[in-house]
């Protein structure tokens, strides 16, 4: 290189609106062919690719693009087709692409879970009697299409043989190695044929080493690496981290590859450290993450110049590339659609486009100095200083509160085995007691409700109306399938997290800042722009409805402040664990009102525990007490008799059980289905003691499940948990499903519930 360059290590597939996610429902209701499914697909593609030039990238990642997920598109291009998903011919169609994430009419969907500590979801490799093979070389199809379509010398993005065998199950761990023996000449074939294609840079995404990994790991990443950069000598190879710092650092730069990309954002610049500690080889290329890929707030461009000087120290500008510290796929695309934000607070945003244009300046500044960019430059920092200087950030009374925690009980009055009998005798629930999650379907009828609401068509009164009419149907409902304890739907919400994002003081939302979370599904995570703060009653109008209508038990329903935290926007001028707080203490004012109005069951979320674990063991435990003391804070205040529930689905849970004993909820439901009874074998060695509810069936495919599956799934739970604190529940919620999939399913569920107390009443 003879100057520093610019460079992206992935885009957003969703579009600006959404194209993406409403081509590809579009085809899988069947109302759209494949072929013109993609050739529209294909135009978004190219699209994207165009508009990351047109941003100044000189590094275009290629290959990033997705259908569905890069870690599926990795293993169906290695032929890692679960048995039940494979064709007689051999053959892979898109169907059949669609079918291992999704599920289908015989066959039960792939596990599904979080991308290293994000909320984007990845599905998980099956590599059971796996034959890898080289299917089509993928890379390759788009470093030409990007070549021959667009003239751009594309940076083909893969994820690296390491990191995608350490995501994937099925094998024990002493075959890891004579796997990695069958994926690597795969791997040399990709990296031969781009370089034969004239290729002159690769990213080999290997975030596992973010991670804790251990020295035989270490030793993996040389012998692979050895390995690769040999079978293409001309080709560079970038090898990207990200997420966290790298663990060993002095052992990484060293690999024999041309180039090491690090995030310089996240974890307290520890790279930073190391870089200045230990210095970068003269021979390689660094690949600075310096642009937050994972926040959407503009970024202050004198701190980030004062960041490339310090990196510059080490590593001259012809030697540096410039770039995000993670793919964009995890920030909305542009800016420009919030139109409706209040200009101080869009000013202080930069999304996917907005960041490109920051790499640029950067660049821009590294080559050719501060005259360059300094308008730039000085207006990022001036609309930051506006920004931080407006009112609406600070609200005295809650940093007060804050600062005085210690005022707020944290603890239940009593243990839960003395909780448990007032609450026997309260609910008189039969054993293994039935319920779900707490969303039901959102149909488009819902959502158009909401939309015609939003755009002044309806008033509040219509809307509410409409609110109230589906409890009312879907208690009937309920009470018609036999649950025990009942939900109320959560109709009136867009989100589980964005709705709370809506009532809550100190966040703002978006009109159109989606981001994927899994397949075709997006979110849009609220802003947190200031001091978070409880304004009036967010849930307490919907459920004391819903309990007025039966004497079956109805859950309050919130979204706890570890999944509000981790699934918002923060802004980089507080810390992260002061807003946590924040949250909780509002959320406790929410959980005391709903008591104070009989609602006797409160069901508090927190699926995003997990995934906020921090990649380094070393960290979890810090991370771990002030999530499970956020959780308490935000939930212990009610009386003994007050049964308080939880919920989390889509990920690993062995590491966190022990926490979430901590949380001290009276029941929590997990979801396990997807994981293929893999999360009963935890309990196998620990003891869990409260009540506790294994999803039974997944809710994320449109199969309704077998009774006598179901049956075998709660038998197999039985063997390990108690039946006196067991519940019946599915995965997750059912907002994702139709009105035909979730009531056919839950009957079912109930069904095969009544089976097992018949079987358990029958051996007492
Ligand atoms: N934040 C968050 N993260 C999470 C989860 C979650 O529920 N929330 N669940 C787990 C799995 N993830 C999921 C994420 C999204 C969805 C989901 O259903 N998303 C919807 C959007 C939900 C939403 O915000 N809807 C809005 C806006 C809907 C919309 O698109 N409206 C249409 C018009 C209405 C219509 O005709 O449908 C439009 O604007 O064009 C609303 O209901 O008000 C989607 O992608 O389709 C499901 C599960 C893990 N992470
Ligand atoms: N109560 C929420 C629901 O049922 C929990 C979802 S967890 C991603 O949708
Ligand atoms: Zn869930």
């Amino acid at each position: 290189m003879s100057k520093a360059i610019s460079s992206n290590l992935g885009y957003p597939r969703i579009g600006g609106n959404r194209e993406w996610k409403r081509a590809l429902e579009r085809f899988w209701s069947g109302k759209q062919s494949e072929e013109s499914f993609l050739k529209e697909i294909e135009q978004l593609r190219l699209g994207l690719l165009q508009k990351q030039k047109e941003h100044g990238i000189e590094l275009i990642p290629v290959g990033d693009f997705s259908l569905y997920d890069h870690v599926l598109d990795t293993s169906v291009m290695f032929g890692i087709i679960p048995e039940r998903f494979k064709k007689a011919n051999g053959e892979v169609s898109l169907q059949d692409y669609f079918a291992i994430a999704r599920g289908s009419k015989g066959a039960v969907a792939s596990s599904m879970t979080k991308w290293f500590n994000t909320n984007y979801h990845y599905i998980v490799p099956e590599l059971q009697n796996a034959t890898p093979k080289l299917t089509h070389n993928r890379p390759l199809t788009y470093y030409r299409e990007a070549k021959e379509k667009l003239g751009i010398n594309g940076k083909p993005v893969f994820l690296g043989p390491i990191t995608f065998l350490k995501l994937a199950k099925g094998y024990e761990e002493e075959q890891f190695d004579k796997l990695l023996d069958q994926f690597l000449p795969l791997y040399e074939t990709i990296l031969q044929e781009l370089e034969q294609e004239g290729a002159e840079w690769v990213q080999i995404d290997e975030p596992i080493l973010a991670t804790s990994i251990l020295p035989d790991d270490l030793q993996r990443f040389e012998r692979v690496y050895q390995r690769l950069n040999i079978a293409a000598p001309n080709l560079n190879l970038l090898l990207q981290t990200y997420f966290e710092s790298v663990g060993y650092y002095e052992e990484i730069i060293d690999l024999p590859v041309q180039g090491i990309g690090l995030d310089f954002v996240l974890d307290e610049g520890e790279n930073l450290a190391s870089l200045r500690r230990f210095g970068f080889p003269d021979d390689k290329v660094l690949a600075a993450g310096v642009i937050d890929g994972r926040n959407v707030w503009r970024a202050n461009l004198k701190d980030k110049t004062a960041l490339l000087a310090k990196i510059k120290e080490s590593v001259p500008a012809e030697r540096l590339i410039v770039q995000p510290s993670t793919s964009l796929l995890h920030v909305p695309v542009t800016v420009k659609s919030e139109t409706a934000l209040d200009p101080l607070l869009k000013d202080g945003l930069a999304f996917a486009d907005e960041k490109l244009l920051e790499v640029q300046v950067l660049t821009k500044w590294l080559n050719l100095g501060d005259k360059a960019v300094v308008k730039e430059i000085n207006d990022s920092a001036a609309k930051i200083d506006k920004l931080n200087q407006s009112s609406s950030r600070n609200v005295a009374s809650v940093q007060n509160a804050v600062n005085n925690l210690q005022e707020y009980r944290a603890d239940r009055q009593s243990p839960f085995k003395d909780r448990q009998k007032l609450q026997e005798k309260r609910f008189n629930l039969p054993v293994l007691p039935s319920t779900s999650i707490g969303s039901l379907p959102q149909t488009s009828e819902v959502r158009k409700a909401r939309q015609s609401w939003r755009k002044g068509e309806w008033n509040e009164e219509q809307y509410e109306g409409y609110v109230k009419n589906q409890i009312v149907k879907w208690i009937d409902i309920q009470e018609q399938i036999g649950l025990d304890v009942l939900i109320h739907g959560e109709f009136e919400r867009n989100d589980m997290v964005e709705y709370f994002g809506e009532k809550l003081g100190g966040f703002a939302t978006t009109k159109n800042a989606w981001v994927q979370s899994y397949g075709s599904r997006c979110v849009k995570p609220p802003l947190v722009y200031g001091d978070v703060h409880f304004l009036e009653p967010m849930t307490v109008k919907e459920s004391v409805f819903a309990q007025s209508l039966t004497n079956k038990p109805v859950k309050g329903m919130l979204t706890g402040p570890v999944t509000i935290l981790n699934w918002s926007f923060v802004s980089d001028h507080i810390k992260k664990q002061d807003v946590l707080y924040q949250i909780a203490l509002a959320l406790r004012e929410e959980v005391e009102t709903l008591e104070e109005n009989n609602i006797q069951m409160i069901q508090v979320d927190e699926p995003a525990l997990r995934e906020g674990l921090p990649l380094k063991r070393s960290k979890w435990d810090d991370y771990l007490s002030t999530a499970v003391y956020a959780f308490k804070l935000a939930t212990a205040s009610v009386q003994d008799e007050t049964q308080i529930h939880t919920h989390m689905c889509y990920s690993e849970f062995q590491d966190i059980i022990d926490a979430i004993n901590d949380l001290d909820a009276d029941v929590i439901a997990i979801e396990a289905a997807l994981s293929h009874g893999e999360l009963i074998a935890t309990f196998e060695n620990k003891v869990y003691d409260k009540g506790i509810g294994l999803g039974v069936y997944d809710i994320h495919s449109p199969r309704i499940p077998e009774k006598t599956e179901v049956i075998t799934t709660i038998n197999r739970a039985l063997q390990v948990l108690d039946p006196k604190l067991f519940w019946i529940n599915p995965d997750c919620g059912l907002k994702t499903r139709t009105e035909e999939e979730a009531i056919p399913a839950l009957e079912v569920m109930v069904n095969a519930a009544r089976e097992v107390r018949e079987q358990l009443a029958v051996k007492k």
